[in-house]
């Protein structure tokens, strides 16, 4: 058998409280590349602190995250350049246009001029943004304000993208755009994605599934895998079944 590559993240016994209230629990899970895995969790599940924790927004001395085998203790910087995010409330700047804000980003991780150039030209492209590059993010709809964002996350090429409910306030068609073209980058470029989401329906056949309730992980695996575990035949019922009857 092939060795298993270095998991994207990885994550070991970590836990984390805000002073007396636990709010993560000996969380332990790995995302390999090419894995989608969608972090499933009702309000108060611990989904915003394991993100808060990823990006080291917090720091916890309770357990372990490693990025493409980096310590994100111990060697933050080379961790953090293999991660990329896009967060629930949009940071882009709304009167810049659409390249000027990704040049501006792309500044920002050091990526000279000419290959910023070249990465944007590429991430454009494959989010069909091309065309309204030079408009400002002011007058592009929802759904072409998150393109842009997610082009932003991929320019430094990172090797693991966390998506914070990217698809919050959309209508259906941008909603399914997203899940689609995200699943794609997947099959395409080996990234491995992290994608927090209440939208069971964003749910594809071959993702993984962690489902996250009161800081700890009540199931992380296929979501046959975790249909078989809770003997239901549908995802949302599994969740319901797991969540024990928090309203989806
Ligand atoms: N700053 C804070 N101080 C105290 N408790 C907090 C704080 N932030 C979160 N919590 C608590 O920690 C637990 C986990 O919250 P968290 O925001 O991580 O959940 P979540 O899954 O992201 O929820 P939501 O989907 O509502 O954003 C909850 O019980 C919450 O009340």
């Amino acid at each position: 058998m092939m060795p298993r590559p270095t998991a994207a993240l990885d994550i070991d016994a970590l836990s984390f409280a805000y002073g007396a209230k636990k709010a993560l629990d000996q969380l332990s899970f790995r995302i390999y590349p090419g894995e989608c895995t969608l972090l499933l969790g009702p309000n108060g599940a611990g989904k915003s602190t394991l993100f808060s924790l990823i990006t080291r927004l917090y720091d916890s001395h309770d357990g372990h995250i490693a990025l493409c085998g980096f310590d994100l203790q111990k060697q933050t910087g080379q961790a953090l350049a293999k991660l990329g995010i896009v967060f629930q409330q949009t940071t882009l700047d709304m009167d810049l246009s659409v390249l000027d804000n990704l040049y501006y980003h792309a500044a920002l991780h050091g990526i000279s001029r000419k290959q910023a150039a070249l990465r944007i030209e590429q991430e454009l492209l494959r989010l069909a943004m091309w065309e309204r590059r030079h408009e400002k993010v002011r007058q592009l709809n929802g759904g072409h304000r998150r393109r842009v964002e997610i082009a932003r996350a991929l320019l430094h090429q990172p090797q693991l993208l966390l998506l914070d409910e990217p698809t919050v306030g959309l209508d259906v068609p941008s909603r399914q755009a997203i899940v689609e073209y995200v699943h794609q980058l997947v099959r395409d470029t080996g990234l491995a994605v992290l994608w927090a989401s209440h939208l069971i329906d964003e749910v594809y056949p071959d993702d993984y599934v962690l489902v996250l309730h009161k800081g700890q992980i009540k199931a992380n695996g296929t979501v046959d895998e975790v249909l078989q575990l809770t003997g239901t035949s549908g995802i949302k019922d599994a969740f319901r079944e797991l969540t024990e009857g928090v309203a989806v």
